[in-house]
């Protein structure tokens, strides 16, 4: 049966319930066979692991997020909401998880910077995909997948697919609201941008929250991912100014001043501004 999450076939064990143990129903030889350092410090099983299990749980935000669009979709508030709060508390996890890495010294890091070459967490296809989902789209970060055609594929049908924006904004169009006819086309590539249309829309909802509970209680979700969100880019800011200061990225940016200007990121920009206008 292909699987949902990632096309490829799901794995179907010959070993009878029964006999089911713990590691063979996790696959944990896969997984714990997987932290191959390349260098000799000690502390890179703590990169390697840091990262790893980023990329686990960012599996399951997208798994989420595909979700909370598709029940966005058929009209299903409630089942949307639970997909969503999930995202946001996953989005809380990995926020939490910098503490850890915050016990990498400058000096360990810089010693098995070399053994990473020109790898970088900006080459993170789930990030990307995530990224795009939420709205964020850019044709632009499609560059750094020229050579793996799976991981560009992937992302072109993130790029072109409704974000959740696009589904939230749908469906306070299917429930009456006036939002314009040009903010309901949702095969683009173009970030998303304030539309004083939707901003309109929002400000009803906020004014008169007990007769749009469900829209409000979803604007207020929206607003709770935004913030985790941006907390995961400035802890990761943080991070990586306190390890590595102005240094060059190994992915090809400019560090810290390319990592801050993704702090300017908004992802409901309507949500945030009519807080002024309330
Ligand atoms: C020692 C710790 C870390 C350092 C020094 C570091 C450094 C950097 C730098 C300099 C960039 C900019 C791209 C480049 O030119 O390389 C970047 C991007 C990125 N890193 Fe890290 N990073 C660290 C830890 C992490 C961790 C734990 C994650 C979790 C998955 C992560 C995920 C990412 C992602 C997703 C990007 C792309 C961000 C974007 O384009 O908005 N990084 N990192
Ligand atoms: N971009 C980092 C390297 C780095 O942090 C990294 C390297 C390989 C895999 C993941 C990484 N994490 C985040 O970018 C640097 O410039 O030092």
């Amino acid at each position: 049966m292909p699987c949902p999450l990632s096309g490829r076939k799901r794995v179907t064990s010959a070993t009878a319930p029964n006999e089911m143990r713990y590691d063979d129903y996790l696959h944990l030889k896969q997984i714990l066979d997987s932290q191959v350092p390349r260098s000799e410090i000690p502390d890179e099983l703590l990169f390697i692991i840091q990262h790893q299990t980023a990329e686990l749980w960012m599996k399951l935000m997208l798994y989420e997020l595909t979700q909370a669009i598709q029940h966005l979709g058929s009209d299903n508030l409630p089942a949307a909401l639970k997909a969503i709060a999930r995202v946001q508390r996953i989005m809380d996890h990995l926020n939490h998880a910098w503490s850890v890495l915050a016990t990498l010294t400058p000096s360990d890091f810089l010693a098995m910077r070399p053994s990473l070459g020109s790898a970088s967490g900006h080459q993170s296809v789930q990030f990307r995909e995530i990224e795009f989902l939420l709205g964020n789209k850019s044709s632009a970060h499609l560059a750094d997948h020229t050579q793996d055609e799976l991981a560009l594929h992937a992302l072109q049908k993130r790029l072109m697919a409704p974000s959740l924006y696009d589904e939230v904004v749908r469906l306070m169009a299917a429930r009456g609201m006036d939002i314009d006819q040009s903010r309901l086309q949702f095969e683009h590539s173009e970030p998303t941008s304030h539309s004083p249309s939707v901003e309109a829309a929002w400000l009803q909802v906020y004014r008169q929250p007990e007769e749009h509970r469900e829209l409000y209680t979803l604007g207020e979700q929206l607003v709770e991912l935004e913030d985790s969100v941006k907390h995961w880019r400035f802890r990761h800011l943080c991070t990586v100014e306190r390890i590595i200061g102005h240094r060059q990225g190994t992915g090809g940016t400019s560090g810290v001043s390319y990592l801050r200007s993704t702090l300017n990121t908004v992802l409901f920009p309507e949500l945030w501004q009519l807080r002024t206008h309330l």
